[in-house]
């Protein structure tokens, strides 16, 4: 009989028992490793820095004022999902520039990705409450509902003449400064910050901030405190993760305190406090005096405010009013989304239009054409009528350029979002494993991971838009239908007003505004670039300086002509 001794047994035994136990501790130290970094099979740049690798991990590099090349580099150079490492004191984060999987975080499968508790806290505290941009879920929707029949195209198509109102002071104020010097050098942005506010000052709340009159204190004021609010935030964001309980914390004078006291030693949070007292007051007294109209003469009272009630907030206030008391929003809600509504409508548009003169002021060839295509569309009017909303969008030149714009420099860069529960989350793009080169076509977030949404990355992507991605090149929309793109989002498959619950509610607003806008100057100005380059670097939104003169700060200086 073939047999083994008991005392070959043995030995073969703990060989035996010795492999179980290494195997289940091998698979446990991986499960464990995995648990502490399940992304370590994904691709992703490693920290620059010493300093950010052992303290910050990736989050000096993502937030960077100079970090806009590092975003666009991420999905070429890494792919559309990428790790970004924690270093010691942070867990791994995800940066995802993949539509699949930015349509489920967006789109399906939303409800597991709220904003996160940085970007919620922070403008909770810019705008003194739980307004749109800092509420999730059914508050949200409720909010949204009020939002969304502001913005429809056909409210926005009425808004047309008080846009074309305030486009005229800037035509007028303009050539007034150009008149007798032509090629006079002009802060574009400036002006363009002043006729930003002012839409939103007239169309949006219904006031006037007089941004045209150089002695204008309400406009100093505010347009100081708005203008500064974002860029000195963006100057926190280590602090960025504690605002939301600071928010909510209680006592009330407990919290006061603590604002005191932190913000005593560090300059740019004093400011940024400073600056959110300024704006507060301003929609208080708007939003006082026309619940004092309504109390006093009902709906029909608010025809005599100054944009006879036809403005974004009175319509709101309205509606608020006039709803049963289960629907309605309290005052502080409306308030914060008066600073949403604000907030949002100013400095995206004016730095985009700002950006837009850059372009064709560098591109006459584009500045000639865009111009012909106006006044072929001008000569068809009456004299002195303006194009209406329709005719504008109509305008296939104009409507390529602005596209182009919006995808190749979107204002905003990137958001991010929480992950609340482990989800899977269906890929275009497959990951390839830099630990076996496996590939999966599927990637599970882990509950409590930071997902970085990297808009402007998405939209300079080679693999979605082409190998000429990068290059501004307006013909591109003349060429190819609208959704082409593999992306889910809102404008012309692109991610600059992202999509899904949280969509820019002020995309049709701020689109009819960029084309009025210049169209309004296209017509009555040629404009030339400075020999100095301009560097567009990232704040919240984007900031631009001239190079060797940023201690001058933002400006787009540009030569104008009047013709
Ligand atoms: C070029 C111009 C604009 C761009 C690129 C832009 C982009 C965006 C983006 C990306 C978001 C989402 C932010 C997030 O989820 O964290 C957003 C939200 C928002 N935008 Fe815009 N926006 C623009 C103009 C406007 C205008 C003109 C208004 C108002 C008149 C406006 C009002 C808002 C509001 C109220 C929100 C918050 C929505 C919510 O949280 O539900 N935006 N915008």
């Amino acid at each position: 009989m073939t047999g083994l001794s008991t005392s070959s047994i043995s030995p073969l035994l703990t060989a035996a028992f010795v492999a179980t136990f290494a195997a289940i501790a091998t698979s446990s130290f991986r499960k464990w490793m995995k648990s502490k970094k399940p992304y370590a099979y994904i691709p992703g740049p490693t920290p620059s820095t010493v300093v950010a690798h052992s303290y910050a991990g990736y989050l000096l590099d993502l937030h960077s004022p100079d970090a806009l090349p590092w975003h666009f580099n991420v999905p070429e150079e890494y792919g559309h999902i990428a790790r970004l490492k924690g270093g010691l004191a942070g867990a791994d984060a995800l940066y995802i520039t993949d539509p699949a999987a930015l349509n489920a975080i967006l789109i399906r499968q939303q409800a597991w990705f709220p904003e996160s508790t940085e970007f919620a806290g922070l403008f909770g505290i810019i705008h003194c409450g739980d307004g749109v941009a800092s509420v999730q879920g059914l508050e949200h929707k409720k909010q949204r509902k009020y939002m969304d029949a502001l913005f429809t195209a056909n409210r926005v198509s009425k808004l047309t003449p008080m846009f074309y109102q305030v486009a005229h002071q800037l035509e007028d104020k303009l050539k007034a400064a150009v008149s007798d010097t032509p090629g006079k050098v002009v802060d574009m942005l400036d002006c363009l910050t002043r006729a930003a506010l002012e839409i939103i000052g007239t169309a949006g709340i219904g006031h006037t901030f007089n941004s045209f009159d150089d002695k204008s204190e309400a406009f100093d004021e505010f347009h100081g405190a708005i203008t500064s609010v974002l860029p000195l935030a963006s100057r926190l964001f280590l602090v960025l993760p504690f605002l939301e309980s600071w928010r909510k914390m209680k006592p009330v004078w407990l919290r006061r305190t603590l604002a005191y006291v932190g913000t005593l030693p560090w300059p740019s949070a004093r400011k940024f406090r400073a600056a959110v007292d300024a704006m507060h007051p301003v929609y208080v007294n708007l939003y006082k005096a026309r619940q004092r109209m309504l109390e006093e003469g009902g709906s029909a009272a608010l025809a005599d405010t100054a944009a006879g009630g036809k403005d974004l907030i009175t319509s709101m206030i309205q509606a608020n009013w006039d709803a049963d008391e289960a629907h309605k929003m309290s005052e502080d809600t409306v308030l914060a989304n008066m600073g949403s509504i604000v907030h949002g409508g100013q400095e995206t548009t004016s730095s985009s239009l700002a950006r837009f003169l850059t372009i064709i002021a560098e591109d006459q060839d584009l500045q000639v054409r865009l111009r012909e295509e106006l006044r072929d569309a001008k000569a068809k009017k009456a004299p002195g009528e303006d194009l209406d909303y329709t005719e504008l969008e109509k305008l296939p030149l104009l409507d390529a350029v602005v596209r182009e714009m919006m995808r190749i420099y979107s204002p905003v860069t990137f958001v991010w979002r929480q992950t609340t529960k482990d989800v899977v989350v269906p890929l275009t793009y497959p990951i390839r494993s830099i630990i076996n080169g496996e590939e999966t076509e599927e990637l599970l977030i882990h509950q409590g991971t930071a997902v970085y949404l990297g808009m402007s990355a998405a939209n300079r992507s080679t693999a979605i838009w082409g190998a000429d991605a990068a290059q501004f090149k307006p013909e591109r929309w003349l060429n190819r239908t609208q959704g082409e793109s593999k992306l889910p989002g809102a404008y012309s498959g692109m991610m600059t007003f992202l999509s899904g619950a949280k969509v820019c509610p002020g995309k049709t607003f701020a689109l009819l505004e960029m084309k009025l806008v210049l169209a309004v100057l296209l017509l009555s100005f040629s404009f030339e670039p400075i020999p100095t380059p301009i560097d567009w670097r990232m704040g919240i939104t984007l900031e631009p300086r001239v190079r060797g003169r940023e201690k001058e700060g933002v400006q787009v200086p540009v030569r104008v002509t009047a013709l």
